[in-house]
């Protein structure tokens, strides 16, 4: 049973704004779609890292090719996606931003295109189910797959966005960050900026990429991931936080997801706590909540005990998150109303 602690949290009004379609696939939605495929022989315990679980950035990838296995037909897309969402409303998000890379299925005729159709079909079914929560898609860049498919996939986000209503406002860049180099992928970027896509870049997630961050910071992306090692401490350098600040680019913060995977020794190392006393845009994300088994509340709950956060902090940090979204200004305003509406029930 919920304690009443854990109450506030749950009905906080929040924003998510960094979740990876196919790493926030809840235990029940794994289950279904284990079964439709027993064949494959994967057991549960190879999507998921639990509790006290930790596993090496290089081993949580390998979980995204089981998962890839299990999610590969239109129909499981629109299954993942449409739980996701519902997943999130029901833990009290408000404003989703969703982000995905398109891939292609030979065996199932599954295309980049339809696959993007299909998670949009998906957003646009939950809201006519009137679900609460407005959601928008970031189209991923897999940054193995190399310069030719980012450009490709950049181009495909592009035609979305004029064509999308509004529902698609960007371009991640993710995946292994031990493979490959930014500024093979600079031009695909710029592109996707000129085109009008907002960029949320996972950048310095581990420590080798001080040079890559540095090239990358020049674009400048208007979100960061992670940014692990940016700052000094951690093996960054004064220039890339200079860059950082000056620009004023909020960070998402995974606080699970990088204690699990191991980028991050423990919670209260995280590098939270370096921007958020500066007071640098900072917003709490479950990166993979299926993975990682989280949720984005309890994200705000651990970041709240660990940092020792007040309620009112912790108001704050959900309600600046509406500034960091990548949602046109009326839509922020929507946003701002429910969070005032809301705030005299939940903070006491
Ligand atoms: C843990 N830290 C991380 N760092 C970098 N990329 C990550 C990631 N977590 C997830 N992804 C990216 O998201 C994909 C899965 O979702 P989608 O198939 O796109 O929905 C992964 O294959 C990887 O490219
Ligand atoms: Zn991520």
């Amino acid at each position: 049973m919920d304690t009443e602690a854990d109450l506030f949290y749950r009905l906080l009004p929040k924003v998510e704004l960094h979740a990876h379609l196919n790493g926030s696939v809840s235990s029940e939605t794994m289950e279904t779609l284990i079964k439709r495929k027993p064949h494959l022989n994967i057991e549960h315990s190879m999507t998921a890292i639990r509790r006290g679980q930790r596993r090496s950035l290089d081993e949580c990838f390998q979980v995204f090719k089981v998962i890839h296995q299990l999610v590969d037909s239109e129909e499981d897309i629109l299954m993942v996606a449409k739980a996701v969402i519902q997943e999130f409303a029901a833990d009290g998000v408000k404003y989703l931003e969703l982000r995905s890379t398109p891939r292609e299925v030979t065996e199932t005729g599954l295309t980049k295109q339809r696959y993007i159709e299909t998670v949009l079909e998906a957003i646009r079914q939950c809201k006519q189910e009137e679900v609460d929560i407005d959601v928008r898609f970031i189209v991923a860049v897999d940054r193995r797959h190399g310069p030719l498919v980012a450009m490709e996939t950049v181009k495909l986000a592009e035609d979305f966005l004029l064509s999308s209503d509004g529902v698609v406002v960007g371009l991640d860049l993710s995946g292994d960050p031990t493979v490959g180099h930014g500024k093979d992928l600079l031009s695909a970027l710029e592109k996707a900026k000129n085109c009008g896509l907002k960029l949320a870049l996972h950048l310095s997630e581990v420590p080798s990429q001080r040079e890559e961050s540095e090239l990358l910071l020049n674009l400048p992306p208007d979100r960061i991931g992670h940014g692990t090692f940016l700052h000094p401490e951690f093996g960054g350098s004064d220039s890339l936080v200079d860059k950082v600040c000056k620009q004023n680019i909020p960070i998402e913060m995974c606080l699970t997801s990088n204690v699990k995977g191991q980028t991050v020794p423990s919670y209260d190392k995280h590098h939270f706590q370096y921007w958020y006393k500066r007071g640098h845009p900072c917003v709490l994300c479950t990166d993979d909540k299926g993975v990682f088994c989280t949720d984005l509340s309890q994200e705000y709950q651990l970041a709240a005990s660990t940092f020792g956060l007040t309620q009112e902090a912790v108001w704050m940090l959900s309600q600046q998150a509406i500034g960091y979204t990548f949602a046109p200004e009326p839509i922020k305003q929507r946003l701002e109303k429910k969070w005032a509406e809301l705030k005299q029930q939940i903070l006491q």
